[in-house]
């Protein structure tokens, strides 16, 4: 079934003001310091359709910054640089049920390879592979990619939400540190976490992170132009590793209940897309117990059910 936009455009602020009530059963994420000011109660969405008709509502306009999100750009940065046999080298392609920034299973699977490249550790070995003489430039050319992929030139650095967690980040500097004590991380530790912290640090709206996922819906063809921007077999696999891992350790139960590929941030924004038709941008602070926003959770369950998105 097609989405009907007539329909969403006339409900969706009615949705949007009532699911903002859930933000009361969660809170903002603080242990990047940076990130405790944001709005408890905000929440934005943008739907942005293959036809290019797209629908916001709420604090669509509100700034946050990618954070886990850019997981899924650095990957297919990272295929498209190396290829996937150099990539799948040193990072797994299985789920963990464990929070994303856990140790525990790097050090009971040998040879402690993370198991995929959306929990951090994964993604830090991931960042590590990317083309160029230095950090300045992985983030740079990481940056372009989203700006490509958004068809905006507006996501640029947060340099306060960069600093702060970098000056903050022990748990990724551990992770780190014993990456490269594993050998699986070959790249220096502190030039590495750089080019994380500075991918998280990407600040976007509803609407450019709407657009960057309506590109993977429409595999990887920026649909205006008609460009291939990522080959079609990375956007499969970066979809496959959306719908298992990209909603942390409650990806089976967002399978269940919303049906879509989707990532999520601390930040609590989240990407998601309805595969050959639209991509969605969303944006609600406060995050539930597995650190996904929780209004924005039941709004795209909302959502999925009233137009049958579910893929399964
Ligand atoms: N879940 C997330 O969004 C994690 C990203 C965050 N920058 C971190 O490394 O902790």
């Amino acid at each position: 079934m097609t989405t009907d936009f007539r329909d969403l455009s006339e409900r969706l602020p009615g949705w949007v003001e009532a699911y903002r009530a859930y933000a009361a059963e969660g809170g903002v994420a603080t242990y990047i310091p940076e990130l405790a000011h944001a709005p408890q109660r905000a929440l934005g969405i943008t739907l942005h359709h293959r036809s290019g008709t797209t629908v916001s509502a709420g604090d669509a306009d509100l700034p946050f910054t990618l954070q886990s999100i850019s997981k899924v750009f650095t990957l297919l940065l990272a295929l498209m640089d190396r290829g996937e046999r150099a990539v799948f080298e040193k990072v797994g392609m299985e789920p963990t049920g464990d929070v994303f920034n856990s140790m525990l299973k790097l050090e009971l699977v040998q040879p402690g390879k993370p198991f995929n490249p959306l929990i951090n550790a994964g993604a830090i070995v991931v960042s590590s592979l990317l083309l160029g003489d230095s950090p300045e430039e992985k983030s740079q050319r990481i940056l372009r990619f989203v700006r490509e992929l958004a068809g905006d030139d507006g996501p640029a650095f947060n340099e306060d939400v960069y600093r702060s967690e970098a000056e903050t980040a022990n748990r990724n500097r551990s992770l780190a540190y014993f990456l490269k004590d594993n050998k699986v991380l070959d790249e220096d530790v502190e030039p590495t976490l750089d080019v994380y912290f500075r991918q998280c640090a990407i600040e976007v709206t509803c609407a450019q992170v709407a657009r960057m996922g309506l590109v993977l819906a429409n595999d990887g063809v920026d649909p205006a132009t008609g460009r291939e921007l990522v080959p079609r077999r990375f956007v499969r696999i970066a979809k496959s590793f959306m719908v298992t891992c990209g909603m942390y350790n409650a990806s089976g139960e967002f399978a269940i209940q919303v049906g879509i590929p989707a990532k999520s941030g601390v930040s609590g924004g989240i990407l998601a897309l309805v595969p050959g038709e639209l991509g969605i941008g969303l944006i609600g602070p406060a995050l539930n117990d597995k650190g996904n926003s929780i209004a924005g959770v039941h709004l795209l369950k909302l959502l999925s059910e009233r137009y049958d998105w579910s893929l399964f």
